[in-house]
């Protein structure tokens, strides 16, 4: 866990101008290395979605900087995205993010429309598309179908096959589990730990439950109304926390340092 693959320093997103000014994200710095998965905690409001959108390019900082391989992510002129498809994004519920109207197989191969051609023809080959689909647990058949035709589970694995059909590096996956039933949650997080060991990919987890937080991440950010008050390794943060915020959200679990865990508790 050596390279830095992204670097935010100073990050700030204000929404609107003068006496409708409101302040999302304040001054955010951290780095996030090749391979680990770095969580993001804090409660509804906190700017953790507004984060997620400006590391993934969907939205950018009005103040500080993102660096990702060392590079800007924006170009600053075209507030276009420098490497479309290299980082990827989740959202929490698949009911709203994935488009009624399209079938299944469009929404997948959609991120590809921002990648040349060449490499656009690759990506969506056919063989590809049913090794993917087939690995994150949907069947060919599914392919012509629509959205409302599936359960919140399979959405979500809809969700993360679009997310990787571009071969990303990086995904944000903000919420991923959180609209999904208890029981079906540890499936896909188990799907999203393997599937990042097998593609060597990096995950930013933004959640707001320490439960998942402690399952899926290496190291952690705790966010409290736009500022980080506190990173660390997961293990540091769970049994030294240093803020009386984390010490709270800490104290809403029911079993710390009971080994059975699970993360559908
Ligand atoms: N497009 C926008 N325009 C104006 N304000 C916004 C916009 N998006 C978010 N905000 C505000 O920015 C703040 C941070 O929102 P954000 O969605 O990033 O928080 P969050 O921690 O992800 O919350 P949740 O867990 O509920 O998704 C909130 O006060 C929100 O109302």
């Amino acid at each position: 866990m050596t390279r830095e693959l992204l670097q935010l320093s100073g990050v700030g997103k204000q929404y609107g101008k003068g006496s409708k000014a409101h302040r999302a994200v304040s001054d955010v710095s951290f780095s996030i290395y090749a391979g680990e998965t770095f969580g993001l905690i804090g409660e509804s409001g906190s700017g953790k979605s507004t984060l997620g959108k400006m590391v993934t390019g969907l939205d950018y900082p009005t103040e500080g900087t993102i660096l990702y391989e060392g590079i800007s992510l924006w170009n600053e002129k075209t507030y276009k995205r420098r490497k479309p498809g290299e980082v990827q994004i989740v959202f929490q519920d698949p009911q709203s993010s994935l488009d009624p109207r399209m079938s299944v197989q469009e929404i997948i191969l959609e991120p590809l429309w921002a990648l040349p051609a060449e490499e656009r023809r690759q990506k969506g080959s056919k063989e590809r598309l049913h090794a993917l689909i087939s690995r994150v647990g949907l069947k060919p058949e599914h392919l012509p179908r629509y959205p409302h035709e599936f359960s919140g589970g399979q959405r979500q694995r809809i969700a993360i096959a679009r997310a990787l059909i571009t071969d990303p590096a990086f995904v944000i996956l903000d919420e991923p589990t959180s609209a999904l039933d208890v029981s079906v949650q540890a499936h896909v997080l188990n799907l999203l730990k393997e599937l990042k060991r097998e593609r060597g990919l990096t995950y930013l987890f933004i959640s707001h439950n320490m439960s998942v937080i402690r399952y899926m991440c290496d190291r952690m950010a705790v966010m409290q109304k736009g500022r980080i008050v506190e990173t660390g390794t997961v293990t540091d943060i769970f049994e030294h926390p240093q803020e009386s915020y984390t010490q709270t959200l800490l104290s809403s679990l029911p079993s710390l340092h009971n080994n059975s865990y699970s993360p559908s508790l």
